[in-house]
């Protein structure tokens, strides 16, 4: 019998083909809607692969059904929402997508950034809507983002890649991590700071920490109100780094400019959320690493990571707690 794989997400055929002569592979038929959890339940039972998505909830219940899991591959960088922990005590491995998707994202953070300082999707709603009535002197004005001061905080793989960018605007980089990262303080002329320092100090405060139990709620009533009043605060990292009404009453009460928002603490967020009523914020549907040719690479990583796991060996990029 061949080794069963099921994908909680439809992907297209042509990528998952390659795999389809050795295994058995099963996809939950939807592109745009999650699979139920009971339908995952089930397949976790019978599956010796899942390839998951980072909306599925891949916790205690559903590693413990999965009689012969072996391996969970997660199609995203980030793994918030694997129990690493129980999956390592079950002998199950886990993987993510890391590197194949730094420099999209990157960009996606850094034109976030742009479109937020200079207006540029209320301005473009303006036109559509037919607003325009003259060109005036501050009309849609924003703010500068060259020679200006970005701080980032989880000055990782992206957050580096980010800074790059930045150093092309000559912005002036300050970062944040646990660690320090002497070359990127060799190669961006980047200065470590401590949270507080870039929180004060920076004009754009760029989030792209994992979400971890320390990293939680980081972004709260206190943080906001240390940053300058100017400040542009952009999150792509995971919604629940940031504390979703503290950063609405930052807003409302002019404590920050504006916000840019790839991700929420519930994805999708309702159009009904205060924060989307507000002008002053830019929200995206979590569209980080959403390139064609990224978004296929990261799904050609995770059926490699599978079939080297089936067949014995180490996969690629194991998640390690
Ligand atoms: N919006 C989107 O579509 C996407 C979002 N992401 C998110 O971006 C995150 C980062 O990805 P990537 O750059 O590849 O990951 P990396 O592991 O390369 O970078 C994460 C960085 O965060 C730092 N960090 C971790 N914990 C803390 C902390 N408590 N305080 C300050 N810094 C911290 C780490 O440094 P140190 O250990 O020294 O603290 C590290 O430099 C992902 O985990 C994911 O959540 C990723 C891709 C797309
Ligand atoms: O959010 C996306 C990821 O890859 O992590």
């Amino acid at each position: 019998m061949k080794p069963y794989i099921f994908i909680t997400r439809k992907l297209p055929e042509q990528v998952v083909a390659r795999l389809t002569e050795k295994y058995e592979v099963k996809m939950w038929d939807k592109e745009d809607e999650a699979v139920p959890r009971d339908r995952l339940l089930l397949e976790a039972k019978k599956a010796d692969a899942l390839l998951t998505m980072l909306s599925d909830s891949i916790d205690e219940e559903l590693l413990s059904v999965g009689e012969k899991l072996k391996l969970i591959a997660n199609l995203a960088v980030g793994y918030d929402n694997i129990n690493v922990k129980a999956a390592a005590e079950k002998g199950i491995l886990v993987t993510n997508t890391p590197d194949v998707l730094t420099d999209t994202t990157a960009d996606l953070t850094f034109g976030l950034l742009l479109a937020t300082a200079r207006r540029l999707v209320e301005a473009a709603e303006f036109v559509k809507e037919g607003k325009w009535q003259s060109w005036s002197p501050l009309l849609l004005a924003g703010h500068d983002v060259h020679h200006k001061t970005i701080g980032v905080v989880g000055m990782g793989s992206i957050g580096e890649t980010v800074a790059k960018r930045a150093k092309g605007f000559d912005m002036n980089i300050l970062y944040h991590n646990r660690s320090r990262k002497p070359k990127a303080e060799e190669d961006l002329g980047a200065v470590y700071c401590s949270f507080e320092e870039i929180l004060s100090q920076s004009d754009f405060i760029v989030c792209l920490t994992p979400l971890t139990n320390e990293t939680k709620n980081l972004f709260n009533q206190e943080s906001f109100k240390k940053m300058k009043k100017s400040a542009i605060f952009i999150n792509a990292s995971r919604g629940a780094v940031v504390n979703e009404k503290d950063l609405y009453e930052a807003l409302i009460n002019g404590e920050i400019a504006a916000v840019g928002l790839d991700v929420f603490e519930k994805e999708p967020i309702s159009a009904n959320h205060p924060l989307l009523q507000l002008p002053n914020v830019v929200a995206l549907p979590h569209i980080g690493s959403a390139s064609i040719e990224t978004r296929t690479e990261m799904m050609h990583l995770c059926l490699e990571n599978i079939d080297l796991v089936l067949s014995g060996k180490k996969p690629k990029t194991p998640v390690t707690h």
